[in-house]
């Protein structure tokens, strides 16, 4: 068995020493965390979604700007689609597919920014949140994993952990990046040193 736990930490160290070594991978971080910081500057919001572990991801990088990340500072606008009785009624009435772009249309604003998060970028109710996002104008990034999927298509910007292997490899990187991407925000609003 220790042999069997010390394979897997090693595939995790190549996975990260490979985004990591991808300098396109550091700017595609800059931007996104340039882009929501301007969208908070202006008075806009994000909304998070993804499924299963991506949807523990979405929460957790919602919650830690509406919340509290390392240090105290003022609340910032995030939440995840994840209310279970939205899931429930949007899921039983319209198909699971449209839980998230039925969330998008009834809370997105124009220029606020859709974080879509999906390892394999094809999760349908994620794209159908993508689709929904754009119609009424909002910024959408996307972190994804293996070739993007067809959120690399669609999404304005994507950050992608480009590692063709199982999704729990791509989201342990996924959470790297989204502590990242709050701590520069942080930094760029002035509440970080
Ligand atoms: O957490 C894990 C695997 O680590 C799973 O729950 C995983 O998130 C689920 O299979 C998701 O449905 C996969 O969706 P996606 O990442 O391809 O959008
Ligand atoms: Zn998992």
């Amino acid at each position: 068995m220790i042999n069997s736990i010390k394979d897997e930490l090693l595939e995790a160290q190549q996975v990260l020493d490979n985004f990591l070594n991808n300098e396109k991978n550091l700017i595609a971080i800059s931007q996104a965390a340039e882009i929501i910081t301007a969208s908070l500057q202006t008075g806009n919001k994000i909304i998070s979604c993804g499924n299963g572990g991506s949807h523990c991801d979405a929460m957790h990088f919602a919650e830690e700007l509406s919340g509290r990340f390392r240090e105290d500072r003022p609340a910032l606008a995030a939440f995840c689609i994840s209310d279970a009785s939205h899931i429930s009624c949007v899921g039983n009435d319209y198909g699971f597919d449209y839980i998230f772009s039925r969330g998008v249309e009834a809370l997105g604003n124009k220029d606020d920014i859709l974080l879509a998060i999906s390892t394999s970028g094809n999760s349908k109710n994620v794209v159908e949140a993508v689709h929904a996002a754009r119609k009424k104008g909002l910024k959408t990034i996307a972190l994804t994993g293996k070739n993007g999927g067809a959120l690399a298509e669609l999404a304005d910007h994507e950050i992608r952990v480009a590692h063709h292997g199982y999704a729990d490899r791509i989201q342990e990187i996924h959470i790297k990046i989204i502590h990242i991407l709050i701590l520069q925000i942080e930094k760029q609003l002035g509440y970080a040193g």
